[in-house]
């Protein structure tokens, strides 16, 4: 996945100037920022949904330009739970991506794996927002996309949830997927990342790599974000 001297701009305000980045098949990509640097603004634009003002996004060389139907099939972006339906439940969207993704994963075995049997069947509208989340995951596992965004993936979740679902996220990357996970806090996808990329003034200005011993990322942040180191 290719992003080149992407910049987006809201009116005239610039969100990202002159972005470039590229993921080589399986890893995952941890990108870091503080609320409103624009880490949504980046993963709304390699999904295709915004368009950036110049610049282009490619996925195995192609742009949504060239295809957009396939290009939507390769990515799948998990955005808020507001995204979900709430007259329907958790297996009712499962079944929608299992069938527009066109995906041969056995919905049932994540169920199991992410264990969210009990509410599976209960419209969305009565779940917790931590429940929320595990349906978005699981929607995600199932679409079986090559690329994969995820939007503070760990938002409401408790450790135990956070342990589980960073385990099937390591266990995906064997499958030759690229995850972007973005997050405002570090610690919650410290532990998963290959890289580490920071966003500050609409640029990627720093990136770590996770499985070189070198510089603490938390370091890095508190460096950059303006926080005392402890
Ligand atoms: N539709 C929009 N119109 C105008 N400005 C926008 C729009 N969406 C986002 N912005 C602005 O772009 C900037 C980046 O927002 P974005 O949501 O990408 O940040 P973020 O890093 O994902 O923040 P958070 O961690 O709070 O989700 C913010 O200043 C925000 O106000």
């Amino acid at each position: 996945m290719k992003v080149t001297n992407l910049t987006i701009k809201y009116k005239k305000k610039v969100i990202l100037k002159n972005i470039n980045l590229e993921i080589t098949q399986s890893e995952i990509i941890g990108l870091v920022a503080p609320n409103g640097t624009g880490k949504t603004t980046l993963l709304r634009a390699i999904s295709g949904l915004i368009q950036p003002q110049e610049g282009s996004v490619s996925i195995e060389g192609k742009t949504v330009h060239d295809d957009r139907e396939a290009y939507y099939k390769k990515l799948y972006y998990v955005e808020s739970n507001h995204t979900l339906y709430p007259n329907l439940n958790g297996m009712d969207h499962l079944s929608y991506v299992k069938s527009v993704w066109e995906s041969s994963i056995d919905v049932e075995v994540v169920i199991r794996k992410l264990g969210i049997s009990d509410y599976i069947n209960k419209p969305i509208k009565k779940l917790s927002l931590g429940m929320k989340q595990h349906i978005l995951l699981a929607m995600c596992i199932v679409s079986d996309a090559d690329v994969i965004l995820l939007d503070e993936p760990m938002n409401g979740l408790d450790p135990t949830s956070i342990r589980i679902i960073s385990k099937y996220i390591e266990e995906m990357k064997k499958d030759d997927k690229i995850f972007i996970i973005s997050s405002h806090i570090l610690s919650n996808i410290d532990t998963i990342t290959d890289k580490v990329l920071f966003l500050k003034d609409g640029n990627i200005v720093h990136s770590i790599d996770s499985k070189k011993n070198g510089e603490s990322s938390e370091n890095v942040y508190n460096k950059l974000y303006g926080m005392e180191e402890e």
